[in-house]
């Protein structure tokens, strides 16, 4: 990968490797625009095939989350880290305390939070050394776990893609097919259950498909039958990439709404599904409810307020359609467009020179 010309390409700001010999960590921050504010995204922990996956996954994540935060309204950029490893083996805490003061040094450019493979726990220790981490520990003040936020966004958005597709927004009766059920999409499976949704789910781990049958009446499938099952809603909540040619074909929904980050597998995939007459809730706009929930932090953390905000999701998913409908165009690029429009506008308006500008950090180092 010819990482200046990617980084060109797609208007990064910064990447750096972090090293850290003693306590085996190797991490790998991008930052990809910081128009809006600080970048905020969290740190994945993964066990990459090759350096070269692990940039390009913090490259992807990063871009991303400059695009989730502006289309949620946020006053923050986009940013991501990587750390590789297996979060099941390789974790200690002078990793996370040496990882926490890279952090520190880039002097609130960044700020990290939980993402796949990391925990409150690893927050907490990260907060040992940097005040720029968020989703730690309710007893620091803070919004802890940011799982049920997001499945709480997610059923938000849901409804509103079913309001689009079926011109009512109730999910009673409705056929959802959910697919992991994991910290997300088990929160997501109790609202369901709650308004009435039956729920076919699948998982690679039998506990937790049992969790689901046994608390929420869900059907269990196979892996691999989740795609093609008789249902009106399909809800990814596991992986990324999976709305593409092999599954296109066998989907049966006439709603695609779940968590998982990057669904299309590739940009004419969302084409595809759009041609298909498939109402599609774009994945960075409809699971922000976790970053909408720790960003909130930054003010002194009020759950109240961050709900209020992560319903919200919502009308920005009606806003989509909106634009989708305006432009004629699929939803994931009115997605883009309303996340570029917000972001040229502020960087726009920001062109006029001030001594001491006001800044999201400086109220909570005051706070
Ligand atoms: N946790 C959050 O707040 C948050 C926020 C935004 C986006 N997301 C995205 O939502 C998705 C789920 O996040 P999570 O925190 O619930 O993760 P998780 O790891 O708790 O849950 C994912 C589940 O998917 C299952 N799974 C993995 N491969 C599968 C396969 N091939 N088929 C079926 N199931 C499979 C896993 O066993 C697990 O139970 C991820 O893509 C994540 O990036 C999460
Ligand atoms: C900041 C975190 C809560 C971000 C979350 N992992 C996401 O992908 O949105």
């Amino acid at each position: 990968m010819e990482l200046f010309k990617y980084m060109e390409k797609y208007d990064y700001e910064q990447l750096l490797f972090c090293q850290d010999k003693e306590s085996g960590l190797k991490a790998i921050i991008a930052i990809h625009d910081t128009t809006l504010g600080p970048a905020l995204g969290g740190t994945r922990m993964w066990m990459y095939e090759s350096e070269e996956a692990a940039i390009e996954d913090a490259l992807r994540l990063a871009r991303g989350m400059t695009y989730k935060n502006a289309a949620a309204g946020l006053n923050l950029g986009g940013g991501k880290t990587v750390i590789i490893g297996d979060p099941r083996k390789d974790k200690n805490e002078a990793m996370f305390r040496a990882f926490g003061r890279f952090i520190q040094g880039l002097n609130g450019r960044y700020i990290t939070a939980e993402d796949v493979g990391t925990t409150v726990e690893d927050m907490d220790i990260i907060y040992q050394e940097t005040d720029y981490v968020t989703g730690i520990s309710p007893e620091f003040g803070s919004s802890g776990n940011p799982s049920p936020a997001t499945a709480y966004g997610v059923y938000r958005g849901m409804k509103a893609a079913a309001k689009e597709a079926f011109g009512s927004d109730s999910l009673e009766g409705k056929v959802v097919a959910v697919q992991g059920v994991g910290n997300v999409a088990y929160h997501l499976c109790r609202h369901l259950h709650e308004e009435g949704a039956q729920l076919i789910v699948t998982d690679i781990n039998k506990e937790a498909v049992q969790r689901a049958v046994e608390e929420f009446g869900a059907k269990a499938v196979d892996p691999n039958d989740i795609y093609g099952v008789d249902c009106d809603i399909f809800a990814p909540c596991a992986l990324g990439g999976i709305i593409n040619d092999q599954t296109i074909p066998q989907l049966k929904a006439k709603v695609i709404a779940g968590s998982a980050n990057n669904q299309l597998k590739e940009a004419r995939h969302g084409d595809i599904i759009h041609e298909m007459g498939i109402v599609y809730a774009p994945d960075y706009v409809i699971n922000a409810g976790g970053v909408i929930n720790v960003a909130d932090e930054l003010y002194g953390y009020n759950r109240e307020r961050a709900m209020k905000k992560i319903e919200q999701i919502y009308d920005n998913i009606e806003k989509v359609f909106a634009i989708a409908k305006r432009d004629g165009i699929p939803t994931y690029k009115a997605a883009d467009r309303l996340a570029e429009e917000r972001i040229e506008t502020m960087r726009k308006s920001r062109s006029q020179f001030l001594q001491n500008g006001h800044h999201i950090l400086s109220r909570r180092r005051g706070r």
